[in-house]
């Protein structure tokens, strides 16, 4: 029976600005409609965030979420993953609140506070259709994307009465020990869902050797009570995917994290990229999870 990978697509997030690319999902009808089409080529998760409608710029309110969600869960049966980072300039009160309203299945946590480098992307992009864009990437340059263990607590206890299991973006090695810390006081109970980060500038980097040292140190902590998954940002995202999943691992992709499909080539939907993760993986000889599948491998609420 061949091994069942999960693939998460991250379809808008709050790292690239739409000037950077048309197919960036802005509206509330866009973004229903890239993670319907990510979940319909294989993706078993969906990642959302939200956006203001007219220039794109993140949105965190409960009510921004609303129009998307209602028909993703109309039309799809995927598993919905809430944001709780909304945007490096948000404070964990405001990022907190759609995941603590719509009580999702699953909701990021970001385990420790870090420099988040978007500013190298301004070597690529230098013509803004806002006038929030550039402000927002130039400013990564002296803002912290604070998770302090309290922040990370409090997000922990907010949600978990409702039910809702986490994706725990681990940019660095330390974080895997910061969530064994949460492990250990029985603050949040595995099994886990471990998303690596790799190649976002301020965490650990893209090399596969950084992904074989994070798969190490995280098999050490946490043994068989974890689920495994990685994100590459940028041009990494599907070397690091397949690198991932022929060493046990899931993966996510999405126009979030990577807004490309091929070198200097901009990713025409979120489910391009699905689709070519898909292949990586089928071609490795695994086989994708449903939605279904992922629940019970990650213990969801269904
Ligand atoms: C690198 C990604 N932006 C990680 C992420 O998706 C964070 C979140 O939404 O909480
Ligand atoms: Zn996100």
């Amino acid at each position: 029976m061949a091994r069942k990978v999960i693939i998460t697509c991250a379809v808008t997030g709050a790292i690239h600005t739409p000037s950077m690319s048309p197919h960036l999902p802005i509206t509330p009808e866009e973004i229903a409609e890239a993670a319907i089409g990510a979940a319909e080529a294989g993706a078993a998760i969906v990642h959302l965030h939200a956006r203001d409608p007219q220039n794109g710029k993140p949105n965190q309110s409960p009510e921004a979420f609303a129009p998307f969600l209602q028909v993703i869960k109309q039309r799809s049966n995927c598993v919905i993953n809430i944001t709780t980072g909304g945007a490096p300039t948000m404070l964990v009160e405001e990022r907190v609140r759609p995941a603590a309203h719509y009580k999702p299945e699953v909701a990021s946590l970001n385990m420790g506070s870090m420099n988040f480098g978007l500013y190298p992307m301004l070597h690529r992009f230098n013509e803004f259709k806002y006038d929030w864009e550039l402000p927002y990437l130039e400013g990564s340059r002296d803002r912290i994307f604070r998770n302090t263990f309290t922040d990370i607590e409090y997000i922990l206890t907010t949600c978990s009465e409702n039910g809702t299991r986490f994706e725990i973006e681990c940019y660095d090695i330390g974080h895997l020990y910061t969530l064994a810390h949460f492990v250990d006081r029985g603050i949040i109970k595995p099994p886990l869902f471990v998303q690596s980060v790799f190649g976002l500038l301020g965490g650990i980097g893209p090399h596969p050797e950084d992904v074989a040292h994070m798969k190490r140190t995280a098999d050490r902590l946490f043994g068989d009570n974890y689920q495994w998954s990685v994100l590459g940002a940028g041009k990494n995202q599907l070397a690091i995917a397949a690198q991932a999943a022929s060493m046990g691992g899931n993966v996510r992709v999405g126009l979030e994290d990577s807004l490309w499909i091929g070198p200097g080539k901009l990713a025409e939907s979120n489910a391009q990229q699905v689709k070519l993760a898909r292949q990586i993986i089928e071609g490795l000889g695994l086989e994708i999870a449903t939605a279904d599948d992922a629940r019970a491998m990650l213990t969801l609420k269904g």
